[in-house]
């Protein structure tokens, strides 16, 4: 299934105009509705990309195509009408509604009063806060979380193909933001969006990303592969210090109990311990064989989507599943080392445009 293309960057640079070089020859593609996470540490280059997409950054050099075409001959105005954008403080505007908020792009496009509010309530609807208790608050009787996602409403009011993401989670309690997270991940399937992520957070990456983009200093792309392909071949030395420690763990966490890793149900101790779902997380699975009493031999009950028990797993079939999904990962197109850009011929940067 070969996926479209609807964002493209091809040997793309950005010196800034006291000669910082924040991203040199990054080429890479983005397919249609997945989410691409770009990673790296701080100041590797990954804001500068993402702006560069909506023009609030102007690359030095390389083209940039959004649908074929190359966002710098399109008018900015226009480009940022088809592009989403969401930062980690959202910058809602303060002496407005939230309906107001929502309401930019649409107002901007001449939408009508009906049509705008019908748009808005679907939207608060999406992002889990009624219109009804919401519509007329201003953002400071909002709390951090629900700014947030009002950000997001706002973002998607015009149902952009594209949605770019700055750390959308990043001023968030770690632990709502696990939460915002999963209901991004439940906006984004539904809406079908194409999402470019910018986190630092590589867990945060792994959960959300379809592929994983890695860059280090100077926009350099490492590694673009699935999450599982990244943490269980990370294509330089680079790459893996960035995963760091916990790889495996994070692994656990992408991949799937599956058929192939199962034993027969007849060794299986009576009274038969609580099951574990065909497809659940290897995650749970570990938990629940690590949580097994002593009388049970370290074998849980595999049960399928109607309850029926379909087999067994112990300790050595969840470390077969990690293999299994790492090897599967292993022969996708991302894990060579990525090729070495050509370097462009800097030019004078251009002045950055105000956000909108
Ligand atoms: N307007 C600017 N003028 C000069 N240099 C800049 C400008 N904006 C960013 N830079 C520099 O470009 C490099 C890349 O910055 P960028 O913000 O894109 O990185 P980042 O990966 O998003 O970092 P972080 O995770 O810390 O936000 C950094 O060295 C930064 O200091």
């Amino acid at each position: 299934m070969a996926a479209r293309t609807v964002i493209e960057l091809d040997s793309v640079r950005k010196a800034y105009g006291d000669g910082t070089v924040a991203v040199e020859g990054l080429s890479l593609a983005v397919r249609e509705h997945e989410v691409l996470a770009l990673v790296g540490p701080s100041g590797c280059g990954k804001s500068t990309t993402l702006r560069m997409v909506n023009r609030l950054v102007e690359p030095t050099s390389g083209r940039i195509l959004l649908d074929g075409e190359d966002v710098t001959t399109t008018d900015p105005v226009a480009l940022r009408r088809r592009i989403g954008y969401v930062i980690q403080n959202v910058g809602l505007f303060p002496h407005r509604t939230v309906e107001a908020n929502i309401a930019t792009v649409p107002g901007l496009l001449g939408w009508d009063r009906r049509r705008t509010r019908a748009r808005v309530a679907e939207l608060l609807d999406l992002v889990g806060l009624p219109a009804a208790t919401y519509a007329k608050r201003y953002p400071h009787e909002l709390s951090g979380g629900e700014r947030q996602r009002i950000g997001v409403a706002r973002a998607l009011a015009t149902d952009p193909p594209v949605l770019l993401m700055d750390e959308p989670f990043g001023a968030v309690d770690p632990e709502f933001r696990r939460h915002l997270q999963a209901e991004f991940q439940r906006i984004q399937r539904e809406t079908g969006t194409t999402v470019i992520l910018v986190t630092h957070d590589i867990d945060e990456a792994a959960r959300l990303g379809d592929r994983i983009a890695v860059l280090t200093r100077g926009g350099k792309l490492e590694q673009i592969a699935s999450p599982l392909a990244v943490l269980a071949h990370p294509a330089s030395d680079r790459v893996r210090d960035f995963t760091g420690e916990g790889a495996a763990s994070r692994m656990l966490a992408l991949a799937s109990v599956q058929t192939a890793d199962l034993e027969g149900a007849e060794r299986i101790v009576q009274p038969a311990p609580a099951p574990v779902r065909l497809g659940a997380r290897l995650t749970d699975a570990f938990e629940a064989v690590a949580a097994l009493p002593g009388s049970a031999m370290g074998r849980v009950p595999v049960v399928g989507e109607s309850g029926d028990v379909v087999g067994s797993l112990t300790a050595d079939g969840i470390l077969g599943a990690l293999r299994r999904a790492a090897d599967a990962a292993g022969a996708e197109p991302g894990v060579q080392d990525a090729a070495d850009r050509a370097d462009d011929v800097p030019e004078d940067a251009p002045g950055r445009e105000p956000a909108v």
